[in-house]
């Protein structure tokens, strides 16, 4: 069975979109895992999938895949390219779009200068919402890793984030530590590692160590997971750049209440077919 798929990035961090509603496809894990090869499938860090909503008041489904086949809660470079990937499919014509994702409802919208403005709900810091096993709520928590005690954030983004500061991007150890930090066992679901450099109150520089995929050039969740908890420990001020390998994406929160917003590029790459089993 040929598949149509589009090819999209967000700042590098690289997606195959499928419309399931004007075409039929089974997506399991292991037909993820054979798609996402950089050799031998297409290659991408997340599998995009478009379904009919559940929920009459929402226009869309967005399903995430990360390149090993785990299904992911929230995905933010990749519900920017969502927004655009539905209107050049011609599925909607809305500007702002309504998507449920298995972390909750995202509000897009497309502006008139092609980036994308991301309602990203609120941040959840308690730990049971990523879930984290820890004591209780606090904006620093001890984590053993590999004989030494890190200080993380930790927030749930809709997915679940670690977030720790250090002192040079470039040189933090990510090949490291991320895969420690992702399957720690104090982390239930697993759990995405961001590297956080603070260059100033609005700047900051950022490597993140995804779940299910490892390091991407850029991370969506990743980068509002840093600006929440960097500005819930004093160190940021909103509105904030967030500087990943793969360009900038600019974060705004006001505060415990209030959703973060997001706005960044989402850029078509190379449409395709591709035969699924
Ligand atoms: N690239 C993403 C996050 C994708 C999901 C993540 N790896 C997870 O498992 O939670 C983003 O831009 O937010």
């Amino acid at each position: 069975m040929l598949v149509h798929f589009t090819k999209m990035h967000g700042l590098g961090n690289d997606f195959v979109m499928i419309d399931l509603i004007t075409q039929r496809a089974r997506i399991d894990a292991a037909q993820v895992r054979r798609l996402a090869d950089r050799r031998f499938g297409i290659g991408f860090d997340q599998l995009l999938v478009v379904e009919p909503p559940r929920d009459p008041d929402m226009d869309f489904r967005y399903r995430i895949y990360n390149a090993d086949g785990s299904e992911a809660e929230n995905c933010g470079n990749g519900a920017r390219c969502f927004a655009r990937f539905v209107r050049d499919q011609r599925l909607t014509h809305k500007r702002e779009i309504r998507v449920e994702t298995a972390g909750g409802p995202l509000m897009l919208a497309v502006q008139h200068d092609g980036r994308v403005r991301v309602d990203m709900g609120q941040p959840r810091f308690t730990p049971s919402a990523l879930p984290f096993d820890a004591p209780g709520d606090r904006p620093l928590h001890a984590l053993e890793v590999d004989g030494a005690r890190l200080e993380i954030g930790v927030v749930s983004m809709g997915n679940p984030h670690a977030v720790l500061q250090v002192a040079d991007v470039d040189s933090a150890p990510v090949a490291e530590l991320g895969p420690l930090i992702e399957a720690h066992p104090r982390f239930a679901c697993n759990v995405n590692a961001g590297f956080m450099e603070v260059v100033a109150p609005d700047y900051i520089r950022l490597r993140v160590f995804e779940r299910g995929t490892g390091e991407t050039w850029a991370c969506g969740t990743g980068a509002c997971a840093a600006v929440a908890t960097g500005i819930r420990q004093g160190l940021l001020k909103s509105p904030v750049t967030v500087a990943l390998p793969g360009g900038e994406l600019s974060v705004e929160w006001a505060g415990p209440d209030a959703s973060l917003v997001m706005v960044g590029p989402a850029e078509r790459v190379f449409d395709g077919r591709v035969a699924l089993r």
